[in-house]
């Protein structure tokens, strides 16, 4: 359907994804049928909540209501939020444009939505107080903010036919699917979230290597904090089994891409990540490069597997001598690498 055949609200939305998401955006808008245009809104309303939620602005109270209330806004032609100074902030500034085409969207699609909106909100409410110190809770705070997109996203492509009814009734593969990814952007933005003053670490793992999470930056202190880092990283890969038997479940060739590229740029981003100082000093991301032939590779099962036994073995030929994680992640590299 090319842009000119869309209602001007619909066009509007695609001009906000392009915006909100360079590179994601084009595999989105690959999905076949009416998948496209369920997942296009599904994204562009996560981005509203997300942009609240990360807005340090709101008073503390104020944001648990939003949060609370944020599902009720999609049955609000009228509501929208005119004081984020978010980059992403016309998202809710126009919430109007993309309500209006929530509620066009066929029922089955507004009831997954409208769910894991109200899931989301009043998950990120309760964790928006509390600290993260067991691995209850990190698994807790990424269950809420990305373990249930995988899970509205599999009740998507389920809803559409588009793939097998267990692909949306499978919840713990697809919370799984959401897991690996924030625990590899919150292993990634060490030094990022510690300038904001926020710590998603958790306090239960990192306080066994040093007094403060902020300690980590001190170059005496690099060899505990290499074991922390080493330690999460290990803890983000025990999700790969379920990623691999999720994927071994896709049929649909654009769901397929649109599931697996997050996935490989995760694996490819931890490999870089692990045992590696500069996450103490900057940002490590992959070269943009090596993320288009990871996207272009992505395309089918057997490679997938390939891609991600490639990154396991790379981590399992880095683990330094003397880790007290090292018999951990041996096991789950060679878990992974051994999956037939
Ligand atoms: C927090 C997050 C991981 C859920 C964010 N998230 C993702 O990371 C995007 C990728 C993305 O936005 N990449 C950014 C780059 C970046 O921000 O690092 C880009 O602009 O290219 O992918 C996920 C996503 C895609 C496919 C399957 C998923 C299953 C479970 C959970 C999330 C899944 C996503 C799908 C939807 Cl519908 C909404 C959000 C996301």
């Amino acid at each position: 359907q090319k842009l000119d055949e869309m209602s001007p609200t619909a066009r509007k939305c695609y001009v906000y994804l392009n915006q909100t998401s360079r590179s994601f955006a084009a595999v989105i808008q690959a999905l076949d049928g009416d998948l496209r245009h369920a997942v296009c809104i599904f994204y562009l309303v996560l981005r509203a909540l997300d942009t609240v939620e990360d807005d340090m602005t709101i008073p503390l109270k104020d944001k648990v209501q939003m949060l609370q209330n944020f599902y009720k806004n999609l049955e609000s032609p009228d509501w929208k939020y005119m004081d984020s100074k978010d980059k992403d902030r016309i998202v809710l500034e126009d919430f109007p444009t993309i309500s209006t085409e929530y509620r066009g969207l066929d029922e089955h699609y507004r009831e997954v939505i409208s769910d894991i909106c109200h899931k989301m909100g009043d998950g990120m409410s309760e964790v928006l107080q509390t600290e993260v110190i067991t691995l209850q809770d990190w698994n807790m705070y990424c269950h809420y903010v990305a373990g249930l997109v995988g899970i509205g996203l599999s009740k998507l492509f389920s809803a559409s036919k588009l793939e097998d009814p267990i692909v949306g009734k499978d919840t713990q593969l697809s919370n799984s699917m959401g897991l690996f990814l924030q625990k590899t952007n919150i292993i990634r933005d060490y030094l990022e979230d510690n300038i904001d003053k926020r710590e998603f670490w958790p306090r239960d793992v990192w306080s066994k290597y040093g007094k403060k999470l902020s300690d980590f930056q001190e170059k005496e202190n690099i060899t505990p904090a290499l074991h922390c880092l080493n330690e999460l990283i290990t803890n983000a890969l025990e999700h790969v089994p379920d990623v691999i038997k999720y994927m071994s479940r896709l049929r649909n060739q654009t769901v397929f891409n649109f599931c697996a590229i997050p996935q490989v740029m995760a694996i490819a981003t931890l490999a870089k990540c692990y045992n590696n100082r500069n996450v103490f000093s900057g940002v490590v991301k992959i070269r943009k490069g090596q993320a288009v032939g990871l996207m272009m590779e992505a395309t089918c099962f057997q490679s997938l597997r390939r891609i991600l036994y490639k990154y396991a073995r790379e981590i399992g030929k880095t683990i330094p001598p003397g880790d007290p994680s090292a018999p951990k992640t041996q096991k789950i590299i060679s878990t992974v690498t051994s999956l037939g």
